[in-house]
C-alpha cells in the first residue's frame, strides 16, 4: 500500500502542495485530476522520490520513499515512473529499449515478454525501428511497455496517453489499464482526461491550488459534484440557483450537466437560442437566461433568437433524486 501522509512541498519559497495525505491499495487504481499548475505533475514526481520532502511522509509498505538526498540513484524497483518527457534510448530499437531492463539470464523468457509487451503497446510493425525514428505517440508507447516490463508493485503516469492519437488511445488504454488491474499492480495517474478516469479510476483526487478538495470514486463525484471544477471534468455543465429550478432550499447552487436538459413541451425553464454548435451526432445549444449562457444538445440546429422550452432529462432527476 501506498500511503501519503501530511506532505507540503515548494519549489522556492511559495508553496505549491498543502498537507496532502491519501493513500493506495495493492492493484487500486487512483487517478489525480486539477487544472494545469495545480500541482499534479509534482506529487507524481514526489511519489517516485524525485525531490526530498520538507514535510511529511511517503511509504510503500513499510518503506519509506526518499529523495535524492538519501538515494543516490533516484527510485525503487518495485515503483515505476512514466514522465511527460519520457526518457528513452533513442540510438536502439524498440525491442532494445523494452528488453534493455529484462535478464538476459533467461533468453526465452525475455523474448516471450517483449513480444508480449510490444503487441500491449501496437507496436509490433516498429519492432526493430530506432526509437529516435519514432513519433512522439509511439515513444510514449515504448515508455509504456518499458515501465511494465519486470512488472512492478506500482507505476506513476503522468498524462500517460498524452501524445496519442484518439484512434489509438481508446484500445491502447483499455489494453494497459486492464493489464494492471489483472497483474494486481497499483496505478497513479495524473491526467486531464475523464476517459483515464470514468472507466478504470477505483479513487479520483481533485487537486485545486496544491490542496486536495474532494477524494472519492468517479460515480460518487460524477453523481454530486460539489464544485464547479469538478462537474466542469466530467462534461459541459450549468449552474442554477435551486429556486430558478424550484428546488428547496431555494439559495443552493445545483450543477446540471449539458446532457440532462432537453427540449420539452412540459417546461421547467424558457431559454433564448444564441448559439448552435454542431457535436457530430448532436448539436450543443448554447442559450440565454437571466443574462447568462445555458448549455444543453439537441439532435438538430434551433432557431437562433428564438425563445425555447427546456426541462431535466429523467435521468437527471434521478441523479437529483427528484423522483
Ligand atoms: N521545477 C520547477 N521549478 C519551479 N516551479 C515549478 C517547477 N515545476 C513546476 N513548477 C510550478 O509548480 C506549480 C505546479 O506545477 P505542476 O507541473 O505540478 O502542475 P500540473 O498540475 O501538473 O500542471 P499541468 O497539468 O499543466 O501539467 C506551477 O505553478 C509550476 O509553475
Amino acid at each position: 500500500m501506498l500511503k501519503v501522509q501530511n506532505i507540503s512541498f515548494g519549489y522556492n519559497a511559495k508553496t505549491i502542495l498543502h498537507n496532502i495525505s491519501f493513500s493506495v491499495e495493492q492493484g487500486q487504481h487512483v487517478s489525480i485530476i486539477g487544472e494545469s499548475g495545480s500541482g499534479k505533475s509534482t506529487l507524481i514526481k514526489l511519489l517516485y522520490g524525485t525531490y526530498d520532502l520538507p514535510e511529511g511522509e511517503i511509504f510503500w509498505n513499510d518503506k519509506p520513499i526518499l529523495g535524492p538526498k538519501f538515494n543516490l540513484v533516484i527510485g525503487y524497483d518495485f515503483m515505476k515512473y512514466v514522465a511527460q518527457e519520457f526518457d528513452l534510448m533513442p540510438f536502439i530499437s524498440v525491442k532494445e529499449n523494452i528488453g534493455k531492463f529484462l535478464s538476459n539470464f533467461f533468453p526465452e523468457e525475455k523474448e516471450r515478454r517483449t513480444t508480449e509487451l510490444i503487441a500491449l503497446v501496437d507496436l509490433v510493425e516498429f519492432t526493430d525501428v530506432k526509437v529516435k525514428l519514432l513519433s512522439g505517440g509511439q515513444k510514449q508507447r515504448v515508455a509504456l511497455a518499458r515501465a511494465i516490463a519486470r512488472q512492478p508493485e506500482i507505476i506513476i503516469l503522468d498524462e500517460p496517453f498524452s501524445h496519442i492519437d484518439n484512434f489509438q488511445k481508446q484500445t491502447l488504454r483499455r489494453n494497459l489499464f486492464k493489464y494492471l488491474k489483472e497483474k494486481h499492480i497499483s496505478c497513479v495517474v495524473a491526467t486531464h482526461d475523464r476517459e483515464d478516469v470514468l472507466p478504470y479510476s477505483d479513487r479520483m483526487i481533485v487537486l485545486n491550488n496544491g490542496k486536495i478538495i474532494a477524494s472519492d470514486t468517479p460515480k460518487q463525484l460524477y453523481k454530486n459534484p460539489e464544485k464547479p471544477l469538478i462537474a466542469s471534468f466530467f462534461d459541459e455543465f450549468n449552474t442554477f440557483e435551486a429556486s430558478d429550478l424550484g428546488f428547496q432550499p431555494s439559495e443552493k447552487t445545483v450543477f446540471i450537466y449539458a446532457h440532462e436538459l432537453e427540449v420539452s413541451n412540459n417546461p421547467l425553464l424558457k431559454l433564448k437560442v444564441t448559439h448552435n454548435y454542431f457535436r457530430g451526432n448532436t448539436y450543443l445549444i448554447e442559450a440565454e437566461f437571466k443574462s447568462r449562457s445555458i448549455f444543453f444538445y439537441h439532435k438538430e440546429p434551433l432557431a437562433l433568437d428564438e425563445f425555447t422550452n427546456i426541462a431535466l432529462t429523467e435521468s437527471a432527476k434521478k441523479r437529483l433524486e427528484l423522483e
